[in-house]
């Protein structure tokens, strides 16, 4: 497959579909604005630094099997180190020229690269092939699943061409041979162990908490004045057709509150409004909204489990309320055209209009911790094994990854 001019490896459906689905929801639901144009990263750091620790579990035996397969591959059994690890999305404009990983004097550490494709070229997103300078394959399109493995300095300069239409995911990582790279112990000493010591009756210790709001407002140059651009988050539920609405006392909102003030309000209590309905039980946040429709839309919005007879919490909208909702819309997202060319996706949209339902979303609220609480299980087994070892992997894989 590959000449020793050119180290690389391609490796197809690596991932299984519904691995690539989930780490597309904890993207989706917990990402920040990026490192370069028109790029978005959710880091394993940024993870636990946000109480959303657990949703590192789906990651873990992915990046364990990715480091056996580059030491394997290129010969460097018990060698390598994870250096970074991270959920990263392309929107429409992103590229990146002919360069190689390590060309920077600050990624010098960096010997090798896996990049996972989680959706694929022109069903999720057009523009984004991937070419290699020299030598064969010369070009991938990405599909989800497959994975390229190359080494990050000169033998394998690459490419990425501009994404057009949709949104790019992959599952990034770098290894390193430098053990003081390693991105492990880090991480292990941000898991706090009073964090992971909760029992289940405590499950409201993982609802997610927004970082900053400049970290979520696009473009970032616009984030000391945000006079133009959008909230990612915002920018992501209403692309999704949901509206939000703060539960605080709306009396003080005048049109001369400053963005900074109001945007406020989305680290807050709030209720989300559909269709000029409004879902009444409150969320804590923004990120414990988005996470709730992310992972609907994960979980129920393609299958066919449809939920009848639930109560329902939903009441029509106010003309007050509707009120309010505008007024922070154009607040919240001062560029709507451009958070939906970046997130909308005109296909999955029409089937979210056809297919959503509020009794179904209701289920998925329940749904949603349970699913929590079964990754903070399994973070809590693992933990101290991590933690003696300094190095973050999982002792069995648990069935979801296939040899
Ligand atoms: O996403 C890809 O296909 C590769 C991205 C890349 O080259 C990089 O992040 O350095
Ligand atoms: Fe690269």
């Amino acid at each position: 497959m590959a000449d020793s001019e050119h180290p690389r490896l391609i490796l197809h459906n690596f991932l299984p579909l519904d691995l690539c689905k989930e780490l597309e929801f904890i993207h989706k639901s917990c990402c920040t604005v990026g490192y370069r144009p028109n790029v978005f990263s959710t880091t394993l750091s940024h993870l636990i630094a946000t109480n959303c620790a657990p949703l590192i579990m789906p990651i873990i035996p992915i990046r364990e099997k990715l480091r056996e397969k580059a030491e394997e591959y290129f010969g460097c059994q018990y060698e390598l180190f994870v250096e970074f690890t991270g959920l990263i999305s392309w929107c429409r404009g992103a590229s990146i020229g002919w360069h190689s990983d390590d060309n920077r004097p600050y990624l010098k550490q960096r010997d090798f690269a896996a990049v996972c494709y989680l959706n694929s070229y022109d069903a999720d997103f057009k523009g984004g092939i991937f070419h290699f300078k020299d030598g064969e394959p010369a070009d991938i399109v990405p599909m989800a699943g497959d994975v390229i493995m190359y080494t990050a300095d000169d033998r394998n300069i690459h490419s990425v061409d501009e994404i057009t239409e949709g949104e790019r995911i992959t599952l990034t990582l770098w290894f390193s041979r430098d053990a003081s790279y390693d991105e492990d112990p880090k991480l292990i000493s941000s898991l706090s162990p009073a964090l992971l010591g909760v029992a289940d009756s405590k499950l409201h210790s993982y609802i997610p908490v927004p970082g900053s709001i400049n970290m979520y407002w696009f473009p970032p140059d616009e984030a000391s004045s945000f006079l133009s651009g959008f909230d990612i988050r915002c920018g992501r539920l209403h692309v999704l057709g949901f509206d939000i609405y703060p539960f605080q006392d709306t009396f003080h909102l005048s049109e001369s509150e400053s963005s900074y003030n109001l945007l406020e309000l989305l680290s807050g209590p709030l209720l989300i409004a559909r269709d000029s309905k409004m879902f009444e039980p409150q969320f804590l946040n923004i990120m414990h909204a988005l996470q709730m429709v992310q992972f609907y839309l994960w979980r129920f919005s393609n299958s066919k489990i449809k939920v009848e007879g639930t109560t329902l919490n939903v009441t029509p909208t106010s003309q007050t309320q509707k009120t309010v909702i505008d007024h922070l819309k154009s607040v919240f997202l001062k560029d709507l055209q451009l958070a939906r060319r970046f997130f909308g996706h005109s296909k999955p949209m029409k089937d979210m209009e056809y297919e959503f339902d509020w009794d179904t979303f209701s289920a998925a609220v329940v749904e949603w911790e349970c699913y929590v609480v079964k990754l903070q299980k399994e973070l809590v087994l693992h933990l101290p094994h991590w933690k003696t070892n300094q190095s973050i992997f999982c002792v069995t894989l648990g069935g979801d990854l296939e040899d």
